[in-house]
């Protein structure tokens, strides 16, 4: 088989890969990619994108329900269709998976198929063709941690959860992190019944713990049931298609899907590193502040794959891929990734976000006034009905400045910029509560919150 060399050979048409092999070729060098799944990535095709409509679709629900017999009537009669939102999803992801590749290939891109696996310092396998390239860039994204207990062939990717024809009776979301939490606040408003089923103590560990005690105690009034401090021991089957998930304590939970929510890990496993002298570990491939391999000087990686040690995101995946195009083909690379205070969503229904640190760390760091209160009852919140809201803003009493925000309620997941953006620009609390900022909006809060 002949050889075919690049400049640049990418791994991964997600947010990260993509971005990268965009500007490599933009900048006239010659540029391959691989993808071993449709072009598109997670984020477009079976992540934030995708997983943004059904969550929609939730929050509608949701706040026509909570607006009965005040702002509507008659809300009893509107429901979820599954397999219509599935369709409406589909109008979002298909035109991804048909676009993407031959958008590649008018760039000029060179578009592969397959599993690429090293077969050298900087050589490729895709299964069919063997690459080289001078520059490799690793950008393979994250896979479901492996689950290990007896029956684990049953449970079900946040994949296959977003392609479900039909929704079952009882659905069981293992893990309490964004998946499980984002798409039980779905599946309870289409009215199964749903168990969240976390090994700690609490669910959505990176967010105030406040905060998320009280989004908690809402999701048990949604009819989101939660098993905290589980240790599951084995799934069975029936052939009727229902399951039923031991524990070590407790009764079993019978149901009819199993969904894993127990996080995600690099997908670096069958890239053959070792043969490509590419230093790795559970963090995924290790890279210098340049985001180049620290053992490979061919190689570099960005996004989840990488042990760069932010949160796996797409924001965070875009700006590694926009200074490493910066780095890739310099004899010496300088520059590193701008990722500022970093704000993160969870999208239940309302959302609940933050930016900056937490309450304990900002602590050790600073002298803080914790500014909280439960905001349930301000008049932006009650306008749409009955619902949960917080906040907790940590405020360095030395500096002014913002150095933690913390939100829970409607309008949290727009909201969490303005803080994020006050905060990479260093303005005190003074300065954005001296903004006026048009009214009635959520984001007029802030200057009250301050
Ligand atoms: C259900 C879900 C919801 C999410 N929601 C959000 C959200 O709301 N906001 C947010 O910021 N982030 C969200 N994320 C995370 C976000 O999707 C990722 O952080 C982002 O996609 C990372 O981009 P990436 O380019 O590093 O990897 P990916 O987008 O995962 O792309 C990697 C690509 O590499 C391909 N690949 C893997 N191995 C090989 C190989 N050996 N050879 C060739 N190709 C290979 C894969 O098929 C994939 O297409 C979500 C993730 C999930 C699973
Ligand atoms: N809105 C967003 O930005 C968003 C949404 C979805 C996913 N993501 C990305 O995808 C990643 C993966 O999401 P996730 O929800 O799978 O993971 P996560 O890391 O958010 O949460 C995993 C949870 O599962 C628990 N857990 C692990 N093993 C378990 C077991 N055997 N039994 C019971 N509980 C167990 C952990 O204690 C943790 O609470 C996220 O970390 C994030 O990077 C982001």
């Amino acid at each position: 088989m002949k050889e075919q060399h690049f400049d640049l050979i990418v791994l991964g048409s997600g947010p990260a890969g993509s971005t990268v092999a965009t500007k490599a070729v933009e900048d006239g060098k010659s540029v391959a990619i691989v993808e071993s799944r449709e072009y598109g990535g997670t984020c477009a095709l079976r992540g934030c994108n995708p997983k943004k409509v059904y969550a929609n679709a939730g929050t509608l629900i949701d706040q026509v329900r909570r607006a009965e017999g005040k702002l509507v009537v008659g809300s009893e009669s509107i429901r979820i269709d599954w397999e219509n939102l599935l369709r409406f999803k589909q109008e979002f992801t298909q035109p991804v998976k048909e676009e993407r590749e031959s958008s590649f290939q008018s760039d000029g891109i060179a578009t592969f198929h397959g599993n690429a696996t090293f077969t050298g310092p900087n050589r490729l396998s895709t299964g069919s063709e063997l690459l080289s390239a001078s520059r490799i860039v690793i950008a393979t994204g994250a896979t479901p941690t492996k689950i290990d207990v007896p029956g684990s062939q049953h449970i079900r990717t946040s994949d296959e959860f977003l392609e479900l024809a039909k929704l079952p009776k009882h659905v069981v979301f293992i893990g309490g992190g964004y998946i499980s939490m984002e798409f039980a606040h779905v599946v309870a408003r289409c009215g199964s019944d749903v168990t969240i089923v976390e090994r700690d103590g609490s669910v959505l560990s990176g967010f105030d713990p406040d905060l998320v005690e009280q989004l908690t105690q809402y999701s048990r009034r949604r009819g989101i049931q939660f098993r905290f401090d589980a240790t599951m021991t084995a799934i069975e089957s029936d052939a009727g298609g229902s399951y039923r998930v031991q524990f070590e304590e407790g009764e079993p939970i019978e149901c009819g899907l199993i969904v894993h929510g127990a996080g995600r890990v690099p997908n670096i496993n069958s890239l053959d590193l070792q043969t490509g002298g590419i230093a790795f570990d559970k963090d995924g491939i290790t890279v210098d502040k340049t985001l180049r391999s620290t053992t490979n000087e061919h190689v570099f990686a960005a996004g989840d794959c990488a042990a760069s040690g932010v949160p796996r995101l797409t924001p965070t995946a875009n700006e590694e891929a926009r200074i490493l195009v910066k780095n890739l083909f310099s004899d010496q690379p300088e520059s590193i990734p701008d990722y500022g205070p970093i704000p993160k969503v969870a999208f239940t229904t309302p959302a609940i976000a933050a930016v900056g640190l937490s309450e304990k760390d900002a602590a050790k760091s600073f002298d803080i006034e914790v500014r909280t209160e439960d905001s349930s009852s301000w008049g932006s919140v009650r306008k749409t009905g009955d619902v949960v809201a917080g906040y907790k803003i940590l405020v360095d009493k030395q500096t002014d400045q913002v150095v933690g925000a913390h939100l829970l309620g409607p309008g949290a997941e727009e909201t969490i910029n303005l803080f994020a953006l006050a905060m990479k620009f260093e303005l005190s609390a003074t300065d954005i509560k001296s903004t006026l900022f048009a009214f009635p909006t959520y984001s007029s809060d802030v200057r009250r919150m301050l």
